[in-house]
């Protein structure tokens, strides 16, 4: 099978080498297309490769057919609707570390940049104007950097402007104590943060509480002459406000690598003599270029052949030392959600997973989504997949529930799946032997030992002389070999069942044939 990529933006040829020496890739280049093209173009392509120059809408999602995969060179997917990806089972990954140093770098050429007018004496010069008064700096040294956004580019930022000999203090939900110490630097809220810096950097992500977070109250309470910078995102500052607070005299300049609306031609903030600006230069080096190309290519190519990525946006990333742990487990996971749907022969309502033994101490909620992903299929068919089964159950009001437990019942590892639907409760347990594969261990209460494969006949019936054998005759009859077959009782003459695994797909014909046997309560044919 040849998958076919499209690269929308334009990437570093190197970086991408990993797909176009790969095997069975197709690549198409078109860095030109409009939005419309984008549709068009789209249609029949698996992997989709951007920057943050396309613009990847629900639109562009659902035009695309074979759609599997997003790789967004580079840190921020704003530019990608998540939602629609994630509703479509399209994997979003991006390349969140190769670009950090090169985005810090440009953030401390920016701060070094405004505080002493390089680029606009530059430009007088240009001018043939030699102008020494107008253009009087301020030092870094002792003055204090509000660094807003703590992550892996806030952090690069505060470390280098400590060398710079700034004092830096900073914001960030997750930023505890202990971190600050650590760094050498101060920690406060937002509003403690802004009122004490001469220089403010912002580093968040544009999130729905990041958006316009720097507003025009804000400016209000920071420093008089303060000097505002944004390499992260346009939209994290408000730019009237910011135009207004420049105007004003409040802020004495402000340097911008991004932009509420990108591309652009004219920006009023532009025509400030205060404001220092670059086209969303933050990745553009050779080396990030590089570095992010070749991580979200790895990704897609891991992806597309069938093997885990590393970094996912709209799915939770697993550790590598669980992943190693649980892999061994999404097989017998997706097929115990598949057998119990079966089984149970209705839409579920409730999903109530428990895991123990070995799966106690780790983190299971990929093995839930594989569990999940085994049940939906039955109704949803190939639509539904790893990213997007949690999102449907809960859209189709499916609530699913994930417990530990203790309770191993003699098996090193063991998961249990419960369906409820309007009408019954099964259950089905299923343990990996260690070297002999997957084997379902339980059927509701019955103990069985059946390998999870192939075509299986489940059949309740009274415990008496003779079900066994006719069945196996009326198997026969059908033409129908049987593989194996385990049986299990609640008591002598009770109810019990039979699971029977047989060489063929049973036919509605010796279905019927079987249902008629007064014998037998209830037949259910299942195809894993
Ligand atoms: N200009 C460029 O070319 C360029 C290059 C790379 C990254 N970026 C952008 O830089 C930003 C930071 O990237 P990163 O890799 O450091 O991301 P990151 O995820 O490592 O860090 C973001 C930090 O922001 C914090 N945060 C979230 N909400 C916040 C809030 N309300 N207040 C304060 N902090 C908050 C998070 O806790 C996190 O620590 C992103 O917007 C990214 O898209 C821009
Ligand atoms: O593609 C780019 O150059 C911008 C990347 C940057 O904004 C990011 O979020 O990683």
């Amino acid at each position: 099978m040849t998958y076919k990529v499209l690269i929308s933006d334009p990437l570093s040829e190197d970086g991408i080498k990993p797909l176009t020496q790969a095997e069975n890739i197709e690549i198409v280049m078109q860095t030109d297309l409009t939005p419309e093209e984008l549709e068009e173009k789209i249609v029949d392509f698996d992997a989709l490769l951007v920057r943050s120059g396309t613009q990847v809408t629900r639109s562009v999602i659902s035009k695309a057919k074979n759609l599997k995969i997003i790789g967004r060179a580079g840190v921020g997917v704003d530019n990608i609707d998540l939602d629609a990806a994630t509703e479509h089972g399209v994997i979003v990954v991006n390349a969140p570390n190769g670009n950090t140093n090169s985005a810090a770098e440009h953030t401390m050429a920016m701060i070094m940049a405004i505080s002493r007018n390089i680029p606009q004496a530059y430009h007088a010069l240009k001018n043939h104007k030699w102008d020494r008064k107008k253009y009087v700096g301020v030092e870094l040294r002792d003055k204090t950097l509000g660094v807003v956004g703590l992550g892996r580019i806030g952090a690069e930022v505060a470390t280098r402007a400590k060398g710079q000999r700034m004092n830096v203090v900073a914001y960030d939900p997750f930023l505890t104590p202990e971190k600050a110490e650590k760094m050498g630097i101060g920690y406060g809220t937002f509003e403690e943060v802004i009122s004490q810096a001469d220089f403010i950097t912002v580093h968040t992500p544009l999130l729905k509480e990041t958006r316009h977070m720097v507003n025009a109250k804000a400016f209000q309470l920071m420093k008089n002459g303060v000097y505002i910078v944004n390499c992260a995102r346009g939209g994290i500052i408000d730019e009237d406000a910011l135009y207004d607070a420049i105007v004003s005299g409040k802020v004495a300049g402000a340097a911008l690598d991004v932009f509420e609306e990108e591309p652009f031609v004219d920006h009023k903030l532009l025509e400030l003599p205060e404001v220092v600006a670059t086209p969303h230069l933050g990745a553009s080096t050779i080396e990030a270029q590089e570095i992010v190309a070749v991580d979200v290519s790895h990704d897609v190519l891991r992806y597309l052949t069938g093997d885990t990525v590393k970094n996912p946006v709209n799915l939770p990333s697993v550790a590598k030392d669980v992943m190693t742990v649980i892999e061994p487990y999404f097989q017998l996971s997706e097929k115990l959600g598949a057998f119990l749907i079966d089984l149970v022969g209705e839409v579920a309502e409730e999903i109530n997973l428990s895991y123990s033994g070995d799966l106690y101490d780790i983190e299971v909620a990929p093995l839930t989504r594989n569990t999940v992903k085994g049940i939906l299929k039955r109704h949803l068919g190939s639509s539904v997949n790893d990213v997007n089964a949690l999102y449907l159950a809960e859209r189709k009001g499916i609530t699913v529930n994930e417990n530990k437990t203790s309770k191993t019942q003699g098996f090193t590892n063991l998961i249990t799946v419960e369906v409820k639907t309007k009408t019954q409760t099964r259950t089905v347990s299923g343990t990996l032997l260690n070297g002999l594969g997957s084997r379902i261990v339980k059927v509701d209460n019955y103990s069985v030992d059946v390998t999870p494969k192939g075509h299986m006949v489940v059949i309740q019936h009274n415990d008496q002389p003779g079900v066994i054998g006719r069945m196996g005759s009326l198997l026969a009859d059908h033409g129908i070999n049987i593989a194996t077959m385990q049986v299990d009782r609640s008591d002598i003459g009770g109810d019990a069942i039979m699971m029977v695994t047989i060489d063929r797909h049973l036919d509605d014909e010796a279905l019927d044939a079987l249902k008629g046997l007064d014998v037998i309560k209830e037949v259910v044919a299942i195809d894993l």
